[in-house]
């Protein structure tokens, strides 16, 4: 079978680099080009050099078009504005779309899932493997345990996030919100402040820290009477989100259009 060939979007980013180097070490896949902001600095530099894994060719560029027609998909790890506008690109290309990127406006989750008509879209606000089984089981211990058992959501990251709660706190709450049968959304306490009375019996509550080069730490908390249970995942390294994403993109040559997310990648749906 022929190589995947991938773009990478946001390729000068802390992700952008660990994809370049985890793309390096697939075996099946193949780095095509590589995007960033149009104004970037970094554009016309060597992939391969910015990510320390030695020169290859293939240069930061700003514009998607003129190389949608050498590749079969594109990863990207860029900031909201710039993932819809490449969702749309993809579509219009016929790219399948690896979409890391966190901190979606309700506007933005719609504009991309209109793009997912047209191609396969894999979407997570983490693609790592650990992550992903502890929203399974977040999901199961949900179920199991009633509304006298408060569910918090804590997360720490490096001071250099710019979203918050993260991407993957809100996978957290998602998944233990389905456990209990409720909505997210209407559920959800966010950023407690103030004189702000009891907690209110249901709420899923989240907490962010930020702070040094914390990689990404969550905690989904189950707090009862005089009992708590506390899942926890520390990431220590990005390969993990990176080797994920690949995989992600694997998967997704030749699927039909749709949008997924790494539960469906990685068998965990009906965990
Ligand atoms: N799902 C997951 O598993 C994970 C998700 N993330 C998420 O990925 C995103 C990126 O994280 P991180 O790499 O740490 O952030 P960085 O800020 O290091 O990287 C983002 C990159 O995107 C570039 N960019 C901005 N605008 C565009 C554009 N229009 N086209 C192409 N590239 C653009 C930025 O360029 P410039 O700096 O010049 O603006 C920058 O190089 C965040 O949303 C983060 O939460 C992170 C880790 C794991
Ligand atoms: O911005 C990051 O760094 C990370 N973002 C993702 C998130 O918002 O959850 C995933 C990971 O925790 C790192």
């Amino acid at each position: 079978m022929s190589d995947v060939r991938l773009i990478v979007a946001g390729a000068g980013g802390r992700m952008g680099r660990t994809l370049v180097k985890a793309i390096a070490e697939t075996k099946g896949a193949v780095l095509a080009g590589a995007i960033d902001a149009p104004a970037s600095p970094l554009v016309g530099r060597d992939t391969g050099e910015l990510s320390g894994i030695g020169a290859n060719g293939i240069a930061v560029t700003g514009d998607l078009a003129a190389l949608a027609g050498q590749a079969d998909g594109v990863i990207d790890f860029t900031i909201p504005a710039a993932s819809v506008a490449l969702a749309g690109q993809a579509a219009a290309a016929g790219l399948f779309h690896v979409v890391g990127t966190t901190g979606f406006s309700a506007a933005d989750e719609q504009a991309i899932a209109a793009a997912a008509t047209s191609i396969p879209i894999v979407k997570s606000g983490n693609m790592s493997l650990g992550v992903n089984l502890l929203a399974a089981l977040a999901k199961r211990v949900a179920a199991t345990l009633d509304e006298e058992f408060d569910i918090e959501i804590l997360e720490m990251h490096h001071n250099k996030k710019i979203d918050a709660p993260s991407g993957t706190a809100l996978l957290l709450g998602e998944a233990a919100a389905q456990g209990r049968g409720v909505d997210l959304a209407a559920r959800s306490d966010r950023g407690r402040d103030g004189h702000t009375g009891a907690r209110r019996p249901g709420d899923i509550g989240f907490a962010s820290l930020r702070g040094g080069t914390v990689v990404g730490e969550h905690w989904a908390i189950f707090a009862g009477p005089a009992e708590r249970i506390e899942l926890v995942h520390k990431a220590e390294d990005r390969m993990i989100f990176a080797r994920g994403a690949v995989k992600a993109a694997l998967w997704a040559k030749g699927r039909a259009p749709g949008l997924y997310s790494m539960m469906d990648v990685l068998g965990l749906k009906d965990f």
